[in-house]
This record gives structure tokens, C-alpha cells and sequence, in this order.
């Protein structure tokens, strides 16, 4: 029997952005692990129409929780969704939930957060760091409550080059931004933002790292953890393999390429792909849940979530490996054929943005509104470009994350526990991982059908034979214009054409000998 599974059977667990990718990930997997645990509360909002009960059907009527409906016939008596919106004041939780929350819960897991890289700064303010020091002040009122798991990111110091699990200090203090956000304009607080966020690249790990320096000034006497993952992938094994449900981070740009947008991208082939599975990250989350409850450590202990360490992937193995995917699973209605290039040179960059992204979409703008159409391609392309070039800063670098906290826990854990919630990132094999994430993208995400393959590799063909005409059709316009002009290049024509003449002349005499 697992340790860690029999540890949540009868517990009250508080999950904040359990609506989001690692939330549902984590939620599946505790139904799943520990069927008999009490309820999960989850903090939601209404969104894009939809109640919260509308929200919670979807998540457990969706793919991801098939197996769980089998272990858990009655998962939706022990979700209880609680109205709330953590960028407002006390997260606009009705008295009566508050009530309840306080006093029930035994654990939280903290993952709500704003993850665009461009968000204001205000909101990511409100959302990162002062929904956390919120959070922790309900937690502090809360008599069960057994351990608080904040989850941060592995780039919340990403200007340092090396990081170790500890939490470093920011050079602002949060309680200080919290203040001024509070009597300051939106026009200054943007104007002041670059100033604030000196050498980290946005604002979204910037307001990462805050968000770990009030969890550490705001701990209290609590059982805290802090958890950074790196860039969190699709599925490892758990529920089933390459499950995947948004387009953040390399899954938007994996659509891009299959969908031959994306021919060329600004990364440096050697540096580290630090990506993560979901079910991994879930996985360390429990037994962090466990170890920190149990054993309590002395202090807040922080988990690198990362593969780079331990089992290293470049961009160049990851780009040739979803390559290679989409060769034999094609992605349907592509605009051009996949195919790419990592370039770090700015230049080279530049050409191929231009020739290879903005020329084609132009040409092709063109084409519809030749025939009546609304041109939009160049719209779309800018905003992979925009999303590419905000991603640049990642793709360029490595870092070295140390992983002793990580590899501590993994050596606590029973045999049985090891297996269940396994997060050893060692026996991850990336080529097979890379092919079902490209997979999972378009079964779960695109929700394209496996039947339309033999059609998508005949457009591919078509798109091939289009390339090619397109070519032979430039090169002698060009070669047209040339002659026209140049007496050079007359000569070198004639040339050709006389060897071409001489060539298949000897050929001709040497056939009619040998007959
Ligand atoms: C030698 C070489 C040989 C071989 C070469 C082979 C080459 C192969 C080439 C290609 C193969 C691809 C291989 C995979 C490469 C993967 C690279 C992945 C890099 C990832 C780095 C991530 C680093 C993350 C570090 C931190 C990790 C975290 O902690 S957390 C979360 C990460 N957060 C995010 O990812 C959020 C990022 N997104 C945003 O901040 C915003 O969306 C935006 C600023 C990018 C855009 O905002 P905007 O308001 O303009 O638009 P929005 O409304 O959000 O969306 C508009 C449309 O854009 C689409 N969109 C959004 N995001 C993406 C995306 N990531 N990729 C593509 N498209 C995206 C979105 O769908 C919208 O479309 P429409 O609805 O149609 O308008
Ligand atoms: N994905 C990644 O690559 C990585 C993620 N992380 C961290 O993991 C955590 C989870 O990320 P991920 O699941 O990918 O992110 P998602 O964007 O998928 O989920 C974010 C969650 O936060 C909720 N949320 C946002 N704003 C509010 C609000 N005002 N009130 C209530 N809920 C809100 C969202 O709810 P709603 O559905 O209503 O929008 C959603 O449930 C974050 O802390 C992130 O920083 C760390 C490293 C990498």
C-alpha cells in the first residue's frame, strides 16, 4: 500500500487554479491515488459564460478523468467549487465558504497564478504575490491545516545563471510594491515596471520571485514547501501518455511548426530544453504534500522540478524529434510543409523571418484577396512571430538548477510510494516522450481525428509539388529578367545551353553505337 496515497484518504484538500493545466492534472491524480479522500475544495470563477458547475462538469466529463470516474464512481459529490476571484479583496469568498474553508482544510496546493509574460504589472501584482500573502493569512487562521505547497516556477531567478533551493531575495520588497500599487496611477506603475523588474526578463517571473519572498516573510508557524517546476510538458505516462490541454509555453509553438507556420526560430541548439512533464511536477507536488505534513521540516523547503540535471534534452534533439512526428503523424490543412531551423544569429534570423514567415503570408494575403477573401495570414504570423520572439530569452539559455531537496525526497520514499508517485525524471526517454507530446497535441488539443492522416500526407504532397513549382516559376522570371539585362549572364545561358546541346548529342550517338 502507498504511504503517500493512504495520507490523503479522509483529508480536506484546498487546490487554487485546479481549472488550470497543472490543477487538473493534480486533481485527476489524487481521485485517483486516494478515492476515499474527504473533498477537494477548489477556488473558481466563472469564465467565457460558463457557471462554476458548468466548469466542473467539463473538467470531469473531459478525457483526462475517464479512468478516475472508474475508481471514484461519486468524484462529484467530493469536489466542492467555491466561488472566488483571487485578484479581489478576501478572494470574494461568501462568509459561510470562508467559514468552511477555515475550518476544514488539511492541505493546500497554491498553483493559481497569471502566467502571461506581459501582463500588467498590477495584475500580475495582485495575482502572484498578493493573492499568495492572502492565501497565507487564511491559512494561518486555518486549526487542520497540515501543509501549505506554494507552487513557484524554476525561472523565478532566472538571471541568475546558477540556482540552488533556497529562496533568494528580491531587490524590491513585495510588502513595499504591494503598498504603492494601491495609490499609484496605471500609466506610472508601467512606466515603472522596466525599472522594477531590472535583469529579470517579465513580468511573470519577476512577480514569481515576490510571490516566493512573501511566502518565506509570511510563513509563520506553518508547514511550508515551495515547488518550482521548469517548463511543464504534456503528459509522461499518467493518466496516459502526451495529454495536454493548452496552447502556453513549447505547445503553441509545436502547432505552429506542424501547421508549417513556423519554419525557423531564434534558439540556441545546444542549450538545455528544461521541460517537465505534468504528471511528474504532480507527482513530486504529493509527496511534498506528504513530506511536509509528516516530517515537518524546520524550515520551507523548496523542490526543483527540472530535467536538466539529471537527464538533459537540447532544443536541437527536441526540433528533430518533432520533425520527425510530424513527418509520420502530420498535422491536418497545413499552410506550408514542417520544416525548420534553429538559428541564434540575429541575422540569419532575420532573413528567415522575412523570407521564409512574412513573404509567404504576404503572397499568400494576396491570393486571398484575389478571390474575394479576407486576407488574415499576416495577422496570424505576427502573432506567432510576437509569441516566438517572447519566448527568445528561454531558447537561448541554459541553467543549472541543483536538485538535492528533490533527490532527498525520492530516497524517503518506499518502493511502492517510488513507483506510484514517481518523479524521477532519469527514466524519462525523450524521444518517445517527444513523439506522444506531438501526438497528444493533436489528438487533445486540436482534437483532429487519427482517420484524416492519409489526407493530411496528401496535402503534404500537394504542398510539396506547389514548392516546387513556385520555385522553377521564380527562378526563370528571374533568370528571364537577367537575360534581358545582363550580357554576362546571356553568355553563361548560351553556354549551358551549348553544353546541354554537346552533351545529349554524345549521348545520343553512344546509345545508337551500342544498338
Ligand atoms: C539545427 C536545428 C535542426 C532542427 C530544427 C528543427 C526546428 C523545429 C522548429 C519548431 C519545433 C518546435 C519545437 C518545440 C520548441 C518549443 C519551444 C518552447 C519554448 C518554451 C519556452 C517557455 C519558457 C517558459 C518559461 C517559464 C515557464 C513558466 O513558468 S509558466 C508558463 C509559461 N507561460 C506561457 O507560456 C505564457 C506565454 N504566453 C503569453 O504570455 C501570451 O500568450 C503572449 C504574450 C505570448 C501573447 O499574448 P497576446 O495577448 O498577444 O495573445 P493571446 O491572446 O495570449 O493569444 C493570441 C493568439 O496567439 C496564440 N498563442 C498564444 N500563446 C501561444 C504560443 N505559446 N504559441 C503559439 N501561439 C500562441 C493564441 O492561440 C491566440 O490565437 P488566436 O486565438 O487564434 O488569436
Ligand atoms: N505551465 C508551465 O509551464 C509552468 C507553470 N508553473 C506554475 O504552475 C502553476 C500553474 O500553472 P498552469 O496550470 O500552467 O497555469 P494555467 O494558466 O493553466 O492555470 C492558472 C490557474 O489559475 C487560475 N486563476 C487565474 N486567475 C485567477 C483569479 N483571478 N481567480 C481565481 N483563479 C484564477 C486560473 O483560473 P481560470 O481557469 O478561471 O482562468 C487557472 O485555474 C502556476 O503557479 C505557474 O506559475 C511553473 C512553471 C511552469
Amino acid at each position: 500500500m502507498s504511504v503517500i496515497a493512504a495520507f490523503y484518504g479522509g483529508k480536506s484538500i484546498l487546490i487554487t487554479g485546479a481549472t488550470g493545466f497543472l490543477g487538473k492534472v493534480l486533481m485527476e491524480k489524487l481521485f485517483r491515488t486516494s478515492p476515499d479522500l474527504k473533498v477537494i475544495y477548489i477556488l473558481v470563477r466563472p469564465k467565457a459564460g460558463q457557471t462554476l458547475q458548468q466548469r466542473v462538469f467539463q473538467i470531469l466529463n473531459s478525457k483526462l478523468f475517464e479512468k478516475v470516474k472508474e475508481v471514484c464512481p461519486n468524484v462529484h459529490e467530493k469536489i466542492r467549487a467555491i466561488y472566488a476571484d483571487l485578484s479581489q479583496n478576501d478572494f470574494a469568498i461568501s462568509k459561510e465558504d470562508m467559514q468552511e474553508l477555515l475550518s476544514c482544510t488539511n492541505i493546500i496546493f497554491h498553483c493559481a497564478a497569471t502566467v502571461r509574460f506581459d501582463d500588467t504589472l498590477r495584475h500580475a501584482v495582485q495575482l502572484n504575490v498578493t493573492a499568495t500573502r492572502q492565501l497565507l493569512l487564511m491559512a494561518s487562521q486555518m486549526p487542520k491545516l497540515e501543509a501549505f505547497i506554494h507552487i513557484s516556477t524554476a525561472y523565478s531567478n532566472c538571471n541568475l545563471k546558477h540556482i540552488d533551493e533556497v529562496i533568494y531575495p528580491c531587490p524590491v520588497e513585495p510588502k513595499k510594491i504591494i503598498d504603492s500599487l494601491e495609490w499609484l496611477d496605471d500609466a506610472i506603475i508601467e512606466e515603472i515596471a522596466p525599472k522594477l523588474i531590472r535583469d529579470w526578463p517579465n513580468i511573470y517571473t519577476y512577480t514569481k520571485a515576490l510571490g516566493e519572498m512573501v511566502v518565506q516573510q509570511e510563513s509563520r508557524n506553518l508547514n511550508i514547501a515551495i515547488i518550482r517546476p521548469s517548463i511543464v510538458g504534456a503528459t509522461w505516462q499518467e493518466p496516459f501518455p502526451g495529454w495536454v490541454d493548452n496552447i502556453n509555453g513549447p505547445n503553441g509553438l509545436i502547432i505552429a511548426a506542424g501547421k508549417g507556420f513556423l519554419r525557423a526560430l531564434k534558439a540556441t541548439p545546444k542549450a538545455v530544453a528544461d521541460l517537465i512533464p505534468v504528471d511528474t511536477v504532480v507527482n513530486l507536488m504529493l509527496a511534498v504534500g506528504w513530506y511536509t505534513a509528516v516530517h515537518r521540516p524546520k524550515s520551507t523547503l523548496v523542490y526543483h522540478s527540472t530535467s536538466g540535471n539529471l537527464n538533459p534534452c537540447n532544443w536541437h534533439k527536441m526540433g528533430v524529434q518533432v520533425l520527425a512526428t510530424f513527418e509520420k503523424i502530420p498535422l491536418e490543412r497545413a499552410f506550408r510543409r514542417p520544416y525548420a531551423n534553429f538559428t541564434s544569429n540575429n541575422f540569419t534570423s532575420q532573413y528567415w523571418n522575412a523570407v521564409s514567415h512574412q513573404a509567404p503570408a504576404i503572397i499568400y494575403d494576396c491570393y486571398l484577396r484575389l478571390t474575394g477573401r479576407k486576407p488574415r495570414m499576416t495577422k496570424v504570423m505576427n502573432q506567432i512571430l510576437r509569441t516566438a520572439s517572447m519566448l527568445e530569452y528561454f531558447l537561448n539559455r541554459s541553467w543549472e538548477w541543483s536538485t538535492y531537496n528533490t533527490e532527498m525526497l525520492m530516497s524517503e520514499l518506499s518502493p511502492e510510494d517510488q513507483r506510484v508517485f514517481n518523479f524521477d525524471v532519469r527514466q524519462l526517454n525523450w524521444l518517445e516522450y517527444i513523439e506522444n507530446y506531438v501526438l497528444g497535441v493533436k489528438k487533445y488539443l486540436l482534437k483532429e481525428d487519427m482517420a484524416g492522416i492519409p489526407e493530411a500526407k496528401q496535402h503534404l504532397k500537394r504542398l510539396r509539388n506547389i514548392h516546387y513549382l513556385f520555385n522553377t516559376a521564380l527562378f526563370l522570371i528571374v533568370w528571364r529578367l537577367l537575360i534581358a539585362r545582363s550580357q554576362m549572364a546571356r553568355n553563361v545561358w548560351f553556354f549551358i545551353v551549348s553544353f546541354c546541346y554537346k552533351f545529349l548529342s554524345y549521348f545520343r550517338a553512344s546509345s545508337t553505337l551500342k544498338v
